[in-house]
């Protein structure tokens, strides 16, 4: 059974407080882009291991147990002895330290993956459960729809925004962002007006309104990443801005935009809303 795990882009994100646990609460809108990893599990035929992952595509830090995929398995392992074991293959693509959510989308997929293969009868809202055990914006990704979200980035409501005919290009420089050093660097602020309602406000309106609260700390730390959001806007985006924790930027354009590949030198990609 194979599953293809998209990114997302946060359209803005404000860290609203630090809460006890550690964690934030925080406001976003979560969109799912069409950048892919694939990921597949088979039935493993020998019996002497749980499960193997043989990762390919872009090279991925860590050991297997540390990956989002395998915790996943554990997770549900845990609750259903059950599960037989497996062999986990996974293609890369959506790159880590990105903002993109690529681990915490594998992880998503892994769930409803399994969920499906071994007839789990999980619900949407139970995998979600699991889905926020493994990570603060996995659970976004098991109906992979765009929400409003709050709280650790896992309750969610609908919003009215569709993306479909505008022209994404995304950037990912060379630099890794931790997502944990990131929150580090924030000074928590209750925003004087929610996303909720600027989304509801013309796109060209948001460069004045919409801000995702990790550049100012980012931007400050690496010069470059903010250069690449003047850049799209100089090229014409409706509205630019750095994804999640960083390090990749996305423009917003209303017509493709051509020969930019030198520009970003390699760095670059175009994508599209998933509808
Ligand atoms: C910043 C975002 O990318 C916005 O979409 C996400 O909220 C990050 O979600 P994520 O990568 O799934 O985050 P996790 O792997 O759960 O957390 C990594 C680290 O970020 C910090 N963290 C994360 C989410 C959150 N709401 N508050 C936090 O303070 C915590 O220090 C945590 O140890
Ligand atoms: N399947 C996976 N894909 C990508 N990264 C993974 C995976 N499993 C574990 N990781 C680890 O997660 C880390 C990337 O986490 P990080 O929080 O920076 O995510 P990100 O790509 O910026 O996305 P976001 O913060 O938006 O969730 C890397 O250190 C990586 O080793």
């Amino acid at each position: 059974m194979i599953t293809f795990p998209n990114a997302k882009i946060n359209l803005g994100l404000n860290i609203v407080e630090k809460r006890p646990d550690g964690y934030h609460n925080l406001e976003t809108i979560f969109y799912p882009i069409n950048l892919q990893d694939a990921l597949e599990v088979t039935r493993r035929e020998n019996n002497d291991k749980e499960y193997t992952l043989h990762i390919s595509g872009s090279p991925l830090e860590g050991e297997p147990e540390d990956n989002l995929v395998v915790k996943a398995y554990k997770l549900l392992k845990k609750d259903y002895p059950g599960l037989l074991p497996v062999d986990i293959h996974m293609y890369k693509h959506i790159p880590a330290g990105a903002g993109l959510g690529g681990g915490s989308s594998d992880a998503a997929c892994m769930i409803k993956l399994l969920n499906d293969k071994f007839s789990l009868g999980l619900s949407t809202e139970r995998m979600e459960e699991y889905a926020v055990k493994l990570g603060a914006d996995c659970a976004f990704f098991i109906r992979n729809k765009p929400v409003f979200a709050t709280g650790i980035g896992n309750l969610f409501e609908p919003v009215e925004l569709s993306l479909k005919g505008y022209h994404i290009i995304l950037i990912k420089p060379d630099i890794f962002v931790s997502t944990r050093d990131a929150f580090a660097e924030i000074k928590p602020v209750r925003p004087a007006v929610s996303l909720k309602e600027i989304v509801k406000q013309p796109m060209e309106t948001w460069k004045n309104s919409m801000k995702n609260d990790f550049e100012d700390s980012v931007f400050k730390k690496f010069p470059e990443i903010a250069a690449i959001k003047d850049e799209l806007y100089d090229l014409g985006a409706v509205y630019a801005a750095m994804s999640g924790s960083g390090s990749s930027v996305y423009g917003i354009f209303k017509a493709p935009i051509e020969n930019v590949e030198d520009k970003f030198c390699g760095c670059f990609c175009r994508q599209r809303a998933l509808e």
